[in-house]
């Protein structure tokens, strides 16, 4: 176990997707793996592993934010083993035409975060996802028909910002599709240990259009994200 995470070595398989939303997990765990088991439920951050596939993986949540997000990517990479994150998270769309539902494919973050901005300059240069994921990615949602964006997210540490609307200046100028709060910190923390990072979002509000997703009625528009996810995950090797 470490800190955060009761499983014992060998409770995650090598392959992890990482929603934020700890009942994100348990729903992609129940609806989408063979014989589901929680293995961690410390401070209610639940993680699963289940089938796919017949293959092992795992689902964990790692809360809001590149501070909670690090600590559980850490420990994944650090002790368990683990060599393959992909994110299934949400997002806000930066531009008119990133509907409620829209899925985005982060091809690269732009970090805003202030503090972990700072330490990940200790890691190295900015980074994106890997290149096989990303390929594969591209590959699977054209066959399985699933619409998707691709290209440049932002990632920020603050969600409620006085300048509202009006943010995002720079990175939309750079054609940033959305923002979200733990893409740049997979990038950074998955090309730091050598695994494999690929970043996964559902739009659930629009921060041009202000128009929001209901929370009651999310887990519907999470489908193609969890699907096209785990079809990824299965041929990561
Ligand atoms: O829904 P998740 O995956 O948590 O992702 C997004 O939602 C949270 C903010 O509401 C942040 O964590 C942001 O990145
Ligand atoms: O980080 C996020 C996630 C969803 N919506 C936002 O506006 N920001």
């Amino acid at each position: 176990m470490t800190p955060h995470i009761e499983a014992g070595k060998g409770d995650y398989a090598e392959t992890v997707l990482l929603p934020g939303d700890p009942q994100r997990a348990e729903w992609m765990a129940q609806t989408f793996l063979e014989a589901p088991r929680c293995v961690n439920r410390r401070r209610g951050a639940l993680g699963f592993t289940g089938l796919y596939r017949s293959r092992p993986i795992s689902i964990q949540s790692t809360g809001i934010g590149v501070s909670s997000f690090l600590i559980y990517a850490h420990e994944l990479l650090d002790y368990y083993g683990a060599r393959t994150l992909i994110r299934t998270g949400t997002c806000g769309g930066l531009s008119p035409e990133l509907g409620l539902r829209s899925l985005v494919i982060s091809q690269s973050a732009r970090p805003e975060n202030t503090e972990s901005g700072q330490v990940f300059g200790l890691y190295g240069a900015d980074t994106g996802p890997d290149p096989a994921l990303l390929a594969r990615a591209l590959a699977k949602a054209a066959e399985l028909g699933v619409q998707h964006h691709a290209g440049l997210t932002a990632c920020t540490d603050i969600f409620y910002h006085p300048e509202a609307r009006g943010r995002y200046g720079e990175a939309k100028a750079l054609g940033a599709l959305a923002v979200d709060m733990e893409t740049s910190a997979l990038y950074r923390i998955c090309a730091h240990f050598g695994a494999r990072a690929l970043s996964l979002l559902t739009v659930v509000d629009n921060l041009i259009t202000g128009e929001q997703a209901d929370y009651s009625e999310r887990q519907a528009l999470f489908t193609d994200m969890s699907r096209l996810a785990l079809e990824i995950a299965v041929e990561a090797r």
